[in-house]
């Protein structure tokens, strides 16, 4: 049974219908185009400095929500990122989005990339591929990170994808209904509690009953090992420190050790694997919403450990957005209205306004040079580039 054409549209649905929802592998697997399973890259046996990220167990949703929402509760307020386990969806399912990943990267041919290259600076937009070299990380070298990107509105019809990709389309869009129900869903009315709004108010930001839906990017990501030249450049950075642009953003845990946060002691720390979990942090949107009580986390992604350097990093992520032309105004919370503060002093940019802007300069445009970081002004705000 397919899962695609479930519409779900107010919170009193979302138990009832999570049950139709495939959480494990398709029972039609073998209706399904052959792909190799990925071989995920052995962990690194390196010694690193941990990030000490929360984990908030899905499978007590039903039974134990106060205990998750207090668990988020810290994890937003004073991390900005939490591992989620127990969302029920089957580490197989996980493994195939990681080789259909590698289709998009591997067997499409570059003239045929260059034809969905996206348009960044013209629409501020990634749909289609971002190539490699577009963004300058420091000092004159420019990125090794190859990415393709789905959006929510636009995956139809499929033929609009490179011809490799297309026979895998309908499942790239079951998955990520699947995760907007199973994980996004869930995890906004864990922060509906946390904020004390009622349950469903933030996931009716990003899906009204008119079926109005925000516009999420899903992402395969591959990033190519930096020459030693080009990383003592950047001593290492391949991803600049930046805060992400929308309201959630989830990735697929993968063993190659590069993703760092910068914690609230200023220090870097790396992202630890853990096998089947999803790694969870906010963005701008939805930090400036809370009046920046949640905290959108400053993270990087660096050269791996030495046992790890040499080899590729492929990635797959949801990026979640609130609905367009909605304006980043705090939300009608008490604890919003009395702990957070007011973002904006002047015109209030709206969701989809502020993702453009960020999409269409980050990497590419001259900001205020500073020693640890760059300063882009929009709105009136200041916005970290961490080099
Ligand atoms: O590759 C990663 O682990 C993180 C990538 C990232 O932060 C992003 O694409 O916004
Ligand atoms: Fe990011």
């Amino acid at each position: 049974m397919s899962t695609a054409t479930t519409t779900l549209t107010t919170p009193e649905t979302l138990e009832a219908n999570l049950s139709h929802l495939s959480l494990s592998a398709s029972p039609t697997p073998s209706k399904r185009p052959y792909l190799p399973r990925w071989k995920a890259p052995p962990p690194t046996k390196q010694e690193v400095e941990w990030a000490d990220i929360l984990t908030v167990d899905l499978s007590l949703y039903d039974t134990d929500k106060p205990k998750l929402i207090e668990t988020v509760q810290t994890a937003l307020q004073r991390d900005g990122f939490f591992y989620v386990v127990g969302h029920g969806i089957d580490t197989e399912e996980l493994n195939r989005q990681f080789a259909i990943g590698e289709v998009a990267f591997d067997q499409v041919p570059r003239e045929e990339k260059e034809m969905h290259r996206a348009q960044i600076k013209e629409k501020g937009s990634f749909m289609g591929y971002k190539l490699q070299n577009y963004w300058e990380i420091t000092q004159g070298v420019r990125d090794r990170i190859e990415h393709y990107n789905f959006y929510n509105n636009s995956i139809d019809p499929v033929t609009r994808h490179p011809t490799a990709l297309q026979p895998f389309v309908p499942e790239v869009k079951e998955f990520l209904h699947t995760i907007r129900q199973v994980v996004l869903r869930r995890v906004l009315n864990l922060i509906d509690g946390v904020l004390g709004l009622k349950e469903g108010y933030l996931w009716e930001l990003h899906e009204n009953a008119k079926g109005e839906t925000g516009d999420d990017v899903f992402r395969y990501m591959i990033y190519d090992p930096l020459s030693g030249e080009e990383a003592k450049k950047t001593n290492g950075v391949m991803l600049n420190g930046h805060t992400d642009f929308n309201s959630i953003s989830t990735l697929i845990s993968q063993p190659i050790t590069a993703l760092q946060v910068l914690m609230p002691d200023n220090i870097w720390r790396y992202v630890k694997h853990k096998d089947g979990a999803l790694v969870i942090n906010i963005g701008d949107q939805m930090s400036f919403m809370s009046g920046e009580i949640l905290k959108g986390t400053m993270h990087r992604v660096v050269s791996p450990p030495e046992d790890q350097r040499t080899l590729r990093r492929l990635g797959v992520f949801h990026f979640a957005q609130f609905r367009n032309n909605l304006p980043l105004n705090l939300l009608p919370s008490k604890k919003v209205q009395e702990e957070g503060h007011v973002v904006f002093e002047g015109e209030v940019p709206t969701t989809n306004g502020w993702e453009a802007t960020r999409v269409k300069s980050y990497g590419t445009s001259e900001f205020i040079k500073g020693e640890e970081y760059d300063i882009e002004v929009i709105a009136g705000l200041h916005v970290r580039h961490y080099h």
